[in-house]
């Protein structure tokens, strides 16, 4: 796929297929076009040539948090029910405990802290359990240990059968992903893995 704003060029011919169960990483620097490749994976943006397609359910959990200050986390937690046609909160309310911010529950999201207005923005993106996830910078503002749970989190996605993209400047970790890419000069170009240890 390729796509420019204006006489920049962004993405200059990208392709990516990804199957189910598998965990993978694209890191770039500042301004690589990350964001514009998963606004364009999630159908936020419309790529000025190539197509994407996904079976399933996808969730996406945007760089910008896309929360309204005025609503509690119970609030959001509602609307994307409804959003989502779902039958209970049972997965939501799995997932606020994990990510320890259960007593934040009725605090409007004006107020919250940075990491947990995140904790909040990745638990709409996958309280409905998607298929396929896509996720930009998704640890941004997390605590050691909320990161260390995001990744845990990610990995029994992975184990469960979901397809897991995670968008990141920062290449930590890189031992949990099944594979890794660097986007530079609007190109994909995969990345040798360490193994572990
Ligand atoms: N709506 C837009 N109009 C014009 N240029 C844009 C627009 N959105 C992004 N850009 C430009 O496209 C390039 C890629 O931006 P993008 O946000 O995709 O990068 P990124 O890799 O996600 O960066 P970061 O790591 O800083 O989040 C940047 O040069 C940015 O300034």
């Amino acid at each position: 796929m390729r796509h420019a704003y204006g006489h920049r060029d962004v993405l200059c011919g990208v392709s990516l297929d990804l199957g189910p169960g598998i965990l993978v990483g694209i890191v770039g620097e500042n301004g690589a076009g990350k964001t514009t490749l998963l606004k364009i994976l999630s159908g936020e943006l419309i790529a000025d040539a190539g197509t994407v397609r996904h079976r399933g359910r996808f969730g996406y959990c945007p760089q910008a948090t896309v929360l309204n200050d005025a609503l509690t986390v119970r609030q959001h937690l509602e609307y994307f029910k409804v959003a989502y046609g779902l039958r209970d909160l049972r997965h939501a309310e799995g997932l606020m405990e994990e990510l320890h911010y259960g007593e934040y529950v009725d605090e409007r999201a004006g107020v919250l802290s940075g990491g947990t207005r995140q904790k909040l923005n990745l638990t709409l993106a996958l309280m409905h359990e998607p298929q396929f996830l896509l996720l930009d910078e998704p640890y941004q503002g997390f605590d050691w240990e909320t990161y260390q749970r995001f990744w845990d989190l990610a990995t029994r996605l992975r184990a469960d059968g979901r397809s897991v993209l995670v968008v990141s400047h920062l290449a930590y970790d890189t031992v949990r992903l099944d594979r890794m890419w660097r986007l530079d000069s609007g190109l994909l170009q995969e990345e040798t893995m360490e193994p572990p240890a």
